[in-house]
C-alpha cells in the first residue's frame, strides 16, 4: 500500500469552496455528508489503477512526416525515437516522370521504455514535391489521412467496439527545406490543405546548413507566412491548475517553434572525449541532443515528453470530430455542437449560482404573494365578525332598554296603585 495513498485516505472526504456563500450552497444542492475518513478506503489509488492499465494496454502513437525528399526525414524519426525504424535506403536517380504521384509508406514499432510500451507509426511521403508540376501532389497525403478517419468512424459504429484501432494521424511533422527565406508556395498550400485535418508541427530540416542568425530570421519569416495565410499549427493548451514550472516548460518549447532541427543516427567523438549523437564538420560537431546546438530535443520534448496525449486528444475531439460532423452534414444529418462545448468550472459554477439565486427569489415572491393573499382572507373575515359582533351587540342593547323601559312602566303603576298587566293580555282587552 503506498504512502501518499494513505496519506490522502487520512484526509477529509469534503469539497472546499473559496467562497463561503458558494460553499453553503453547494452544501444545500448536494446533500453532502462532511466527515473524515476512519480508515483507508481505497480511492486514493485510482491513479495507480489507471497507470497499470494504461502500461498494460499499452499506447499508440501515429506521426506523418511530410516534405520534400532528402530533407532528412526518415533520419529525424530514427533519432527522435532511437531507434532505426528504416533501414538504410538505396537512393536512386531522381525522376522526372510528372505523371508519378507521391506513394504514401507506413512503418509501425513497438518499442519499449521502462515497461512502457508504445506502438509507433510513422507515415512517411517520400517523394513529395519532387516533380516539375507538383499541383494536387498533396491529395494522396489529404486523403490518407481522410481515409484513417473514415476506418475509425467505421469501427466506432461497429456492433462490437471493444477494441478499436487508432490509426489516424496524430501529428504531421511538416518539413521546411533550409532556404533561409520564406514558405515555399507549395508549403503554404500543402499545409493549408492539411491544418483542419492534422495537427501540423513544423521544422525547419537540416539546420545545421544555416547560422544562428539565419535560422532567427527564417524562423520569424516562417511565422509571419504562417500567420498571414491564417494557418493552424499545433500549439500545446495551457491549464488555469498548471503549476509555474510547466508553463514555462511549455512556453519555452513554443518558442522554438518552428523547429531547427539536425538529425544523425551515428555517434561521433567530441574533441573532450565524449560520445554523442551529431554529424561532424571540418569546423567542428554538431550535436543533435545539445540544445544549444539545435532545437531537436524540444521538438522530442514535445512529440514524447510532453504534448503526446494532448496531440492525441486535439486530433480526436477536434480534428475527428469536425471532419466526421461535416461528413455526416454532407449526409444530410445535423450535429449538435454544444455537445462539444468547453466547459469552464468556474462559469459553469457562476451559472448554476445564478439559477440558484433566481429560483430562489422565485419561491420567495411566490410565498409573498400567498402571504399577503392569506392576511388579506383573514382580515375580511375579521372585519365581518367585527360587524356581526357590533349588531348583536346593537340589537342586545335595544333589548335591554326595551326590559328597562317596561321594568320602569311596572315600577310606575306599582307606585300608582295600578294592577300590574300582561303586555299581551292588555293588547288582547284594548283590541276588544
Ligand atoms: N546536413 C544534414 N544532413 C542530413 C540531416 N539529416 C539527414 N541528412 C542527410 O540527408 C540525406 C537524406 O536523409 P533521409 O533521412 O534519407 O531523407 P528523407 O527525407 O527521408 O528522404 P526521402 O525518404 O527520400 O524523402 C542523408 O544523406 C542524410 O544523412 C541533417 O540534419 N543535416
Amino acid at each position: 500500500m503506498n504512502r501518499v495513498a494513505n496519506a490522502q485516505a487520512a484526509a477529509p472526504a469534503t469539497i472546499t469552496h473559496k467562497d463561503p456563500k458558494m460553499a453553503a450552497q453547494a452544501a444545500n444542492d448536494m446533500n453532502i455528508v462532511r466527515r473524515k475518513l476512519t480508515g483507508y478506503v481505497g480511492f486514493a489509488n485510482l491513479p495507480n489503477q489507471w497507470h497499470r492499465k494504461s502500461v498494460r494496454k499499452g499506447f499508440n502513437f501515429n506521426v506523418m512526416v511530410v516534405g520534400e525528399s532528402g530533407l532528412g526525414k526518415s533520419t529525424l524519426v530514427n533519432t527522435l525515437f532511437n531507434t532505426s525504424l528504416y533501414p538504410p535506403k538505396e537512393r536512386k536517380p531522381p525522376s522526372l516522370d510528372i505523371s508519378k504521384t507521391v506513394s504514401i509508406q507506413s512503418i509501425s514499432a513497438d518499442i519499449e521504455e521502462n515497461g512502457v510500451r508504445l506502438r509507433l507509426t510513422v507515415v512517411d511521403t517520400p517523394g513529395f514535391g519532387d516533380f516539375i508540376n507538383n499541383d494536387e501532389s498533396w491529395d494522396p497525403i489529404v486523403k490518407n489521412i481522410e481515409q484513417r478517419f473514415d476506418a475509425y468512424h467505421e469501427q466506432e459504429n461497429k456492433v462490437n467496439r471493444m477494441n478499436i484501432v487508432d490509426n489516424r494521424i496524430h501529428a504531421v511533422v511538416f518539413f521546411i527545406q533550409p532556404t533561409g527565406h520564406s514558405l515555399k508556395p507549395l508549403d503554404v498550400e500543402v499545409m493549408k490543405k492539411l491544418h483542419t485535418k492534422v495537427n501540423l508541427i513544423p521544422v525547419i530540416a537540416k539546420a545545421d546548413t544555416l547560422t544562428d542568425e539565419e535560422i532567427g530570421s527564417f524562423k520569424a519569416r516562417i511565422l509571419a507566412d504562417i500567420a498571414h495565410h491564417r494557418i493552424q499549427i499545433f500549439e500545446g493548451p495551457r491549464y488555469e491548475l498548471d503549476d509555474e514550472e510547466t508553463v514555462a516548460e511549455n512556453a519555452e518549447i513554443m518558442s522554438k517553434v518552428p523547429f531547427a532541427v539536425v538529425g544523425a543516427n551515428t555517434e561521433v567523438s567530441t574533441a573532450d572525449g565524449r560520445k554523442v549523437r551529431g554529424r561532424r564538420y571540418p569546423w567542428g560537431i554538431i550535436e543533435v541532443d545539445n540544445e544549444e546546438h539545435c532545437d531537436f530535443v524540444k521538438l522530442r520534448q514535445m512529440l514524447i515528453r510532453t504534448h503526446m496525449e494532448e496531440l492525441k486528444e486535439h486530433t480526436n475531439n477536434m480534428l475527428y470530430e469536425n471532419y466526421r460532423s461535416e461528413k455526416l452534414i454532407g449526409m444530410g444529418r445535423k450535429q449538435d455542437m454544444s455537445v462539444f462545448k468547453e466547459v469552464n468550472p468556474a462559469v459553469k459554477q457562476e451559472e448554476e449560482r445564478s439559477l440558484h439565486e433566481a429560483k430562489l427569489q422565485k419561491m420567495e415572491m411566490e410565498m409573498k404573494m400567498v402571504f399577503q393573499q392569506k392576511v388579506a382572507e383573514k382580515e375580511s373575515k375579521l372585519r365581518q365578525s367585527e360587524e356581526e359582533l357590533y349588531a348583536r351587540h346593537r340589537e342586545m342593547k335595544e333589548q335591554l332598554e326595551r326590559q328597562k323601559q317596561e321594568l320602569e312602566e311596572k315600577k310606575t303603576r306599582i307606585e300608582q296603585g295600578r294592577p300590574i298587566e300582561e303586555k299581551g293580555k292588555r293588547n288582547k282587552f284594548s283590541l276588544r
